[in-house]
């Protein structure tokens, strides 16, 4: 579990994360969605230690990052897994290799405890046949499922997921959203995925905070946004004709 206990990040005179508290469940697949600029990204790199956030406290099961000593935040770091925007797979190396990275940066396995942790968890992504071919000779789809491969690798507690469907259409973007979230579920892991996406938000949102302007505006789960009477939430959900009218559905359904 990770709890965020007012959070407060600037840059010079910009306040951009203005005292965010939440809690994200192990097992659970939390979203935090919001207008572009309304803190996700800052929000997503306080959460990977990447910033440090000027008041306010993060929790890892317990452990407040800012009482942590150098050591303690390293080992912290590789108990944490990060599918980057865009994959941010390394071009010069195949799919094995990628994969294979984080293993060979960070633990002392032998070789064989390698290739078997990278064999499971490119099986685990459904990835088998394309061991040896680099990135550029794959489908965007495909390269989600080789960044979520090698997020896992090390066998992470949080994962964490900067707009993993960018760029997918949508029904491979509805299968990477499922596969996080049965990753999630299968290792219990807490997972926390920044989203623009709101096939992802009815699909996957266990959890979901909606940020407006630095601050928490809204929580609640996929079948609460259906009814939520926030104005910012509704406003920002459904500005798109078609989910307005899943939302009626939805509602006259339950009537
Ligand atoms: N390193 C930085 N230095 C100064 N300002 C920053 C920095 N990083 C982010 N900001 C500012 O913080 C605000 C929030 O940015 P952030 O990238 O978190 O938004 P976002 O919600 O992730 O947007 P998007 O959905 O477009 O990615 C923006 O005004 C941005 O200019």
């Amino acid at each position: 579990m990770i709890e965020v206990n007012d959070i407060h990040k600037s840059f010079g005179e910009t306040q951009v994360l203005k005292g965010i508290s939440t809690s994200f469940s192990k097992g659970k697949t939390n979203l935090v969605i919001g207008q572009s600029g309304s803190g996700k990204t800052v929000f997503l790199k306080c959460l990977l230690g990447l910033f440090s956030p000027e008041k306010g406290s993060i929790s890892y099961d317990g452990r407040d990052y800012s009482k942590l000593s150098g050591d303690e935040r390293r080992d912290l770091r590789q108990e944490m897994g990060m599918v980057f925007q865009g994959s941010a797979l390394f071009d010069s190396m195949t799919v094995e290799g990628n994969v294979m990275f984080p293993l060979e940066m960070f633990t002392k396995q032998s070789k064989s405890e390698k290739q078997d942790r990278v064999d499971f968890v490119l099986k685990r992504v459904n990835l088998t046949e394309a061991y040896d071919r680099y990135p550029s000779q794959i489908s965007g789809g495909m390269q989600k499922r080789v960044a979520i491969a090698r997020a896992i690798v090390m066998n992470p507690q949080y994962l964490f997921c900067d707009e993993p469907n960018s760029g997918l259409d949508p029904k491979t973007a509805t299968l990477i959203d499922n596969l996080i979230q049965e990753i999630t579920e299968e290792y219990d892991i807490t997972t926390v995925i920044n989203t623009h996406d709101m096939n992802s938000v009815m699909e996957i949102g266990e959890k979901i905070i909606f940020l407006k302007d630095g601050i928490k505006e809204w929580e609640g789960t996929k079948h609460e946004i259906f009814k939520t009477d926030n104005e910012a939430v509704t406003g920002f959900v459904y500005s798109s004709e078609l989910f307005e009218k899943v939302r009626q559905m939805y509602v006259e359904e339950r009537n």
